[in-house]
């Protein structure tokens, strides 16, 4: 069963008040979260991680297999949310959208599912997306149907069918005018990099679901490529490890957890603690893998990733290759911070390679800068005809 909007459009809150109800007020045109208090009530939850906007036309909107990310023009990232919603499978109702949802992850009763409406950048299950884009862009600040302009990040290989969902999930939560940004290009923005120059920039974002390389110079995309290896296939290959030497479950946050702490375990030897599941006796299992090991289990989606940036600089006119031996590889996506991916990708391709300060909201922006500057708006992709 789909989530369900509550009587009057309200999206219904259960799980101790976990999502306010949202009202729509003819006479004011405008959704809202009914009262101050309630809006309060929703600030005071979410401290220091999102913060709720005053009312703000343009907006820029990177829909992450991960994280959605929202910039409001002239403020800057206004919310960092992963891309999850918990639902009663029951009764349909939405419990949790964003970060507490995520927060649920693994831990939820047998009729809560959490789903994760983006696959690999682009809208698998459209209702869901919906809802939780509604929810967001009321962080946001979004105040009602026709009032927000956005520029939102796609990625580049997505069809016409992923660029008409995106468009359409916009709309369909009242934004007025949207238009697109391929993710590579915004992510360059993003870091900094000279993308209207004519000069050639090697980006490589690696995100949850993708990992986009492209080769940018005079505004366009000379090279590029998209792989479906990225943070969730690192993720998956070390629950299949796990599996398959020690007969030990563990779940996606665990696996995500173990990744992350590569960067403090490294450089000593040392050993990472791991919790499962014995997959025989089902009985809770803790295990010491030794770094080396974590490393050993990554290796084959991040040769992947290696051997797609090498086949993208492989295929750039020579005279970009020169440029991009001279300034080097940029890595953006939060996946990019993977302890040591930058050193390898530096050993493989023979060229400096540095991550993006902030690299996970790079793309967002990037894509706001668009929103902001005039001058950068022949980046943005025209909308498909309706
Ligand atoms: N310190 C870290 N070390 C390793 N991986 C990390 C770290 N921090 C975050 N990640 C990974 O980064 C990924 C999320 O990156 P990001 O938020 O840029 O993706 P996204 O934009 O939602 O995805 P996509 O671009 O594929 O749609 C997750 O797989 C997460 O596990």
């Amino acid at each position: 069963m789909g989530p369900q909007v509550g009587a009057g459009g309200a999206v219904g809150g259960a799980a101790g008040g976990a999502v306010q109800r949202l009202r729509w007020s003819a006479a004011g045109r405008a959704w809202s979260y009914g009262c101050r208090a309630e809006r309060t009530a929703l600030r005071a939850r979410t401290p220091g991680r999102t913060t709720v906007g005053l009312l703000t036309r343009d907006i820029a909107l990177d829909l992450g297999t991960a994280a959605t990310r929202i910039y409001n023009a002239h403020s800057g990232v206004t919310v960092n949310e992963p891309s999850a919603v918990a639902v009663n499978t029951t009764t349909g109702r939405i419990l949790a959208i964003g970060a507490e949802a995520g927060r649920m992850c693994g831990r939820t009763p047998a009729h809560v599912k959490v789903i994760r409406p983006m696959r690999a950048g682009n809208i698998d299950d459209f209702e869901v997306a919906g809802r939780m884009l509604h929810h967001l862009l009321l962080l946001a600040g979004h105040r009602g149907p026709g009032r927000t302009q956005a520029v939102v990040c796609a990625p580049s290989d997505t069809t016409g069918v992923g660029r008409r969902a995106v468009l359409d999930a916009c709309r369909v939560v009242g934004v007025g005018r949207v238009r697109l940004i391929p993710k590579p290009v915004a992510a360059a923005l993003g870091a900094g990099l000279p993308v209207q120059e004519a000069t050639g920039t090697l980006i490589v974002d690696v995100g949850a679901g993708t990992t986009e390389i492209a080769v940018l110079c005079l505004s366009g995309v000379v090279a590029a490529r998209s792989v479906p290896v990225s943070g969730d296939a690192l993720d998956e290959a070390l629950q299949h490890h796990l599996r398959k030497r020690y007969q030990l479950d563990i779940g996606r946050h665990t696996a995500e957890q173990l990744k992350r702490g590569l960067a403090e375990a490294a450089g000593e030897g040392r050993t990472l603690p791991v919790r499962g599941r014995d997959a025989a006796s089902g009985l809770p299992v803790t295990l010491a893998l030794e770094i080396e090991e974590v490393r050993a289990a990554l290796r084959d989606p991040l040769e992947r990733i290696v051997s797609a940036v090498t086949a993208v600089l492989d295929r750039c006119p020579p005279e970009l290759s020169h440029d991009i031996l001279e300034r080097g590889v940029t890595l953006t996506g939060d996946g990019s911070r993977l302890h040591g991916l930058d050193l390898l990708l530096q050993e493989a391709t023979g060229t400096p390679v540095r991550i993006a300060q902030d690299p996970g909201t790079a793309a967002v922006r990037g894509a706001g800068r668009c929103v902001e500057e005039p001058s950068l708006r022949h980046l943005l992709e025209a909308a498909p005809a309706r």
